[in-house]
């Protein structure tokens, strides 16, 4: 049982050199998981902070100082022979040049390469936050041109991942304005999830998006697309949604919301219980700004999602 078994609290670093490449390195073959590979990182010491660890492990293993590191994801993972919680930082800023200090094997890989390696169970929904951004942007639009106004919008804000909600537009015009969302988002590089309920044919899109109805009738991940995300709202609906191997949700109202003003807000507080419970990509929604990305951030989300948060320039 993991009750009775001690929790092995490790500091992990998802390095990220210039050009978005990441940096993965091989464990040894005796090791613990041995010859998968892995981001780099080891134990805390006693009473050692994690910040400090992860310093010291990226420059014990791969010889970087690190300069700036900001909360990924934090997963609790249990083996069977150990239980491990993977306090997972994305390096974006270090000096030195990165080495395989322990006689490793090392490569710098594009983020969408990650999938070709083997990785240690535990690493599934640490590939899915270093894959996606930090911000999820949610079409919304009255009619055709106001949904094209906002697409163009959420687009010029950089956003680089939107969902298609455009739930009050007429059926006539609904496949006519997807097909124009989804030319614009593959011109930009921003990659597009359907809601579920929406009548439009997925071709062209890159990921579904489940509303928390939809997501409770699946038996299964729904196949045949890269992206699958849900939204919740408590954690049986989180924990639904990690046991069908989505790659991320969406957890609302963390604040107050003029678009759901009957929904009680979570609060910033139990957004941060409710995540240590879960071990996927969970964007915060509902009264929040992109401004309010590193709360977010320091509470264990992967990002901001909103609807307005996207359409204003600020
Ligand atoms: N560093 C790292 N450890 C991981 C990852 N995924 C994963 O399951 N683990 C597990 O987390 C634990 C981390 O231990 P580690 O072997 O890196 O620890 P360490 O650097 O302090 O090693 P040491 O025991 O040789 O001093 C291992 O049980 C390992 O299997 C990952 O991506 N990176
Ligand atoms: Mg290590």
């Amino acid at each position: 049982m993991s009750t009775n078994k001690q929790r092995l609290h490790v500091a992990v670093g998802v390095i990220r050199d210039g050009d978005g490449r990441i940096l993965i390195t091989q464990r040894a073959k005796h090791a613990h998981q041995g010859g998968l590979w892995e981001f780099p990182g080891g134990k805390l010491e006693a009473d050692e902070p994690v910040q400090q660890a992860l310093a010291r492990e990226l420059a014990e293993e791969v010889g970087i100082q690190v300069q700036t590191a900001t909360p990924l994801i934090k997963i609790n993972h249990d083996y069977g022979d150990r239980h491990v919680l993977l306090d997972v930082w994305s390096v974006t800023a270090f000096s030195g040049q990165a080495s395989g200090c322990e006689g490793q094997a090392m490569r710098w890989v594009n983020v969408e390469q990650l999938q070709e390696f083997s990785f240690p169970a535990a690493n599934v929904p640490i590939i899915a936050a270093a894959q996606i951004p930090h911000y999820y942007a949610i079409l919304e639009g009255r009619s055709a041109d106001d949904a094209l106004n906002n697409c163009n919008k959420i687009l010029a804000s950089g956003a680089k991942l939107l969902q298609f909600r455009v739930k009050s537009l007429p059926i006539a015009d609904l496949q006519n304005v997807f097909e124009q969302v989804s030319q614009l988002c593959r011109q930009q590089q921003v990659s597009l999830l359907v809601n579920a309920d929406l009548p439009v044919d997925t071709a062209n899109a890159q990921g579904l998006h489940l509303s928390s109805r939809a997501l409770l009738t699946c038996n299964e991940r729904p196949n045949g697309y890269r992206w699958v995300a849900a939204s919740c709202h408590n954690l049986d609906e989180l924990r639904y949604a990690e046991a069908l191997g989505l790659d991320f949700a969406v957890l609302a109202p963390v604040q107050a919301t003029a678009s759901h003003p009957d929904a009680a807000p979570l609060g910033w507080q139990t957004l941060t219980e409710l995540l240590e419970h879960i071990n996927l990509p969970v964007f915060a929604l509902g009264g929040l700004g992109r401004q309010d990305l590193d709360r977010a951030l320091a509470a264990g989300a992967q990002g901001i999602a909103g609807i307005s948060a996207f359409l204003s320039d600020d």
